[in-house]
């Protein structure tokens, strides 16, 4: 049979439901996927999820390591000497996950003051926002906040997921790692964010920071998809019944986030 499109890598199949970091700053606590979304990849019936794309967004201060993460994972590549990004850039990955093809289109964006007219542009309709700081350096885990708040001002807050990255772990100590965790979890918490640290020099925690951010992206456009497919039968006095559609504000209630005043 002729197939249109390649298989997905096989470094890219996620079939376990991959697991947090740490479990004082996480999204969910669950080892399994829903179990609503596991019967409808069981089924095959995932509606359209296989042909979308979901927007990550990558946003923080400059010189932190955005573009040396997002290079580790995709290009499997580190590149010591710094080359600031201007403007914008995107990778897109494809995986498969529970048997069923979905693809996120990473965006890398510049941290550097100047760009951020031409970044901010790039925010809107992202599924997925990750804040990167450098674990050396604590000031930028204290910009997170405004890159967040930058980036949720672009979107409807309730129906993105949000990653907080600590970066360069290699630099660090386990001492001071741990002490700069201990604020960067109160962060996280505030944030409503996931934590993770990853190191995009020996690649430390890369690959399963980033299989966590798709399958929680996955599974969070599943039970959108799942809830508005099915609405809910009403029935009207002596009548047939009528489906109900929910509103779509209502779908997303397990995500949902509290803005948060910055600078
Ligand atoms: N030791 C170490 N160095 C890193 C790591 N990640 C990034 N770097 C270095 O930090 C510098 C900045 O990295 P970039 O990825 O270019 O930073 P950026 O956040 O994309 O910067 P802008 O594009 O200007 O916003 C580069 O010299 C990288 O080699 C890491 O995990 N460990
Ligand atoms: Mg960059």
């Amino acid at each position: 049979m002729l197939q249109l499109v390649p298989p997905v890598s096989k470094n890219r199949i996620i079939s376990d439901f991959p697991k947090w970091y740490t479990p004082e700053a996480c999204l969910q606590l669950r080892d399994h996927f829903h179990v609503q979304v596991r019967a409808a990849c069981q089924q095959r019936s995932t509606g359209t999820i296989g042909l979308k794309m979901s927007k990550v967004v990558v946003v923080g201060d400059l010189y932190v390591g955005k573009t040396s993460l997002i290079n580790r994972f995709c290009k499997d590549v580190f590149d010591r000497d710094y080359k600031a990004t201007i403007g914008v850039d995107f990778e897109i990955e494809r995986f498969e996950i529970a048997g069923i093809p979905y693809n996120l289109q990473i965006w890398d964006t510049a941290g550097q003051e100047k760009f951020k007219c031409i970044t901010s542009a790039y925010y809107r309709g992202a599924q997925v926002i990750i804040t990167v700081f450098d674990l050396t350096d604590i000031q930028t885990l204290e910009h997170t906040r405004c890159w967040l708040e930058d980036a949720q001002r672009e979107n409807e807050p309730s129906s993105t997921l949000i990653f907080l990255v600590g970066t360069k772990k290699d630099k660090v100590s386990s001492a001071q790692c741990e002490r700069t965790e201990h604020d960067a979890v109160r962060y996280a918490n505030e944030m409503q964010a996931e934590y993770w640290t990853v190191s995009a020099k020996t690649g430390e925690n890369v690959k399963e920071f980033f299989f966590r951010v798709a399958a929680l992206a996955f599974e969070h456009s599943m039970l959108k998809e799942l809830e508005k497919s099915s609405g809910s039968m009403t029935q009207i006095g002596a009548g047939s019944l009528i489906k109900v559609e929910k509103d779509e504000a209502e779908n997303v209630k397990d995500s949902s986030q509290t803005s948060i005043s910055c600078c």
